[in-house]
């Protein structure tokens, strides 16, 4: 880079020498650490587990399992022979306890209307409210609730 020296007169000043790649660096870095046993970060053993983090860990769990659950169902579609309602009478014909199916639409309920309800939390947060520690319990609180109330509502109709 180009400055200006105190005396005015024009100088270079070379920070960092280009003699590495980032990859050079990187196996450096890993090296060092290793070395001197250092825990690796972001040290996910010694936080302190609290409702926000689950609650941030699990809408990214639920964002990814639906893109991975309606991707799989939409290639199903695609590739199987039989259609919709056909797959439907196969697993009534399973006769599978009311227990274990009441299990499995929660699991299908619940992952999307708890990733709906929070990241209508996020969208709120985007407008820049809600942020104290207070707020972020509460309405975390607000989401869980209503998740579990509308995943058994649904699971009524399924
Ligand atoms: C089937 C429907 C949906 C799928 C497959 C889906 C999938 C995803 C995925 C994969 C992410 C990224 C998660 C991460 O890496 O942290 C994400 C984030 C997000 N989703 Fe969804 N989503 C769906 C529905 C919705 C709905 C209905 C809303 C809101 C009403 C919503 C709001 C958000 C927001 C705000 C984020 C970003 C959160 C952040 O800032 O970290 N999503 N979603």
């Amino acid at each position: 880079m180009l400055q200006r020296g105190r005396a005015g007169s024009l100088h270079t000043h070379c920070a960092v020498p280009m003699g590495t790649t980032a990859k050079e660096e990187m196996n450096k870095f890993w090296a060092k650490n290793n070395k001197l046993n250092r825990p690796m970060s972001p040290h996910i053993s010694i936080y302190q587990w609290s409702v926000p983090m689950m609650m941030s860990i699990t809408h990214r769990g639920t964002g990814v399992g639906l893109s991975g659950g309606i991707s799989a169902f939409a290639l199903l579609a695609l590739v199987l022979p039989g259609n919709y309602p056909y797959y439907l009478d196969l697993i009534h014909s399973l006769s599978i306890g009311p227990a274990l199916l009441g299990l499995a639409k929660f699991g299908i309920a619940f992952p999307l209307s708890y990733h709906t309800l929070n990241g209508i939390r996020h969208l709120f947060w985007d407008s820049g409210k809600g942020f104290t520690l207070p707020e972020v319990y509460r309405s975390g609180y607000v989401v869980i609730v209503l998740s579990i109330l509308t995943s058994i509502a649904a699971i009524a109709y399924m």
